[in-house]
């Protein structure tokens, strides 16, 4: 069964959050879905719904703190007010849009694992790196869990390589086989693929082996096309 989530990064207000929310539910709820789904509002449309269980909301970011003093920062008392107990960590766009540094990431892994949230951690590596090989490529990779309890319960991984984020250029079938099975043979998680996932590729992706479910951005926005890609990799 494959896991899909929903990443809505800087998308979406509070009103067109929980139509999509309500409508997911609604269409998971009518059609016995089991899939595992989760959707990443922005901070802002954060709220409580009344969903199915295999529906779940949670925070694209938060800071190690229950709260105090972080301005622009939310922290596990913002959370908890919607009950939100799963959480992004190490995405691609706060390690190289916002410059989190591996020690931030793996503090915020910490706090938010002895809290036991369930934590979605990303990994992927850059185009110059890609280009110099496999080696290069998961010598990068394993950096980004220098930190990381990787044996931790409530972890799901998710390998996006940065070049093929909002790209429109997906990594090969080849590409995402060898590097998820590297990881895999190291860490026994659920591991996602994103990186330009879209509703005509979703199944075969996630039909590989080593690929448990997928991190979508773009093609997850519209409801419609969120809503295809669950259909498209149900029974997987
Ligand atoms: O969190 C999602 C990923 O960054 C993938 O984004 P994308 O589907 O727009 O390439």
């Amino acid at each position: 069964m494959a896991i899909i989530a929903s990443n809505f990064k800087t998308n979406h207000t509070r009103k067109s959050t929980a139509d999509f929310i309500n409508n997911v539910n609604d269409f998971l709820n009518t059609n016995s879905i089991s899939e595992d789904v989760y959707v990443f509002p922005t901070a802002t449309s954060l709220d409580t719904f009344a969903t199915v269980s295999n529906l779940t909301l949670g925070a694209q970011n938060a800071y190690a703190t229950a709260n105090g003093s972080f301005t622009g920062e939310i922290g596990t008392e913002q959370l908890d007010e919607f009950g939100i107990k799963t959480i992004l960590i190490g995405h691609s766009e706060r390690r190289h849009v916002l410059n989190e540094s591996q020690e931030e990431i793996a503090k915020k892994f910490s706090f938010y694992s002895e809290l036991g949230y369930k934590v979605i951690y990303c990994i992927g590596e850059p185009l110059e790196v890609k280009e110099q090989g496999l080696e290069q490529t998961l010598e990068y990779i394993y950096e980004q869990f220098v930190g990381i309890d990787t044996n931790y319960e409530n972890l799901i991984l998710a390998y996006e390589p940065v070049w093929a984020i909002g790209t429109g250029v997906t990594a090969t079938n080849e590409d995402i086989k060898s590097v998820h099975s590297a990881i895999k043979a190291r860490i026994a998680k659920p591991l996602l693929y994103g990186g330009s996932v879209k509703v005509a590729n979703v199944r075969e992706i996630c039909s590989l082996d080593g690929v448990d479910g997928a991190l979508i951005g773009t093609a997850s926005w519209k409801v419609e096309d969120f809503k295809q890609i669950i259909e498209n990799t149900k029974d997987l």
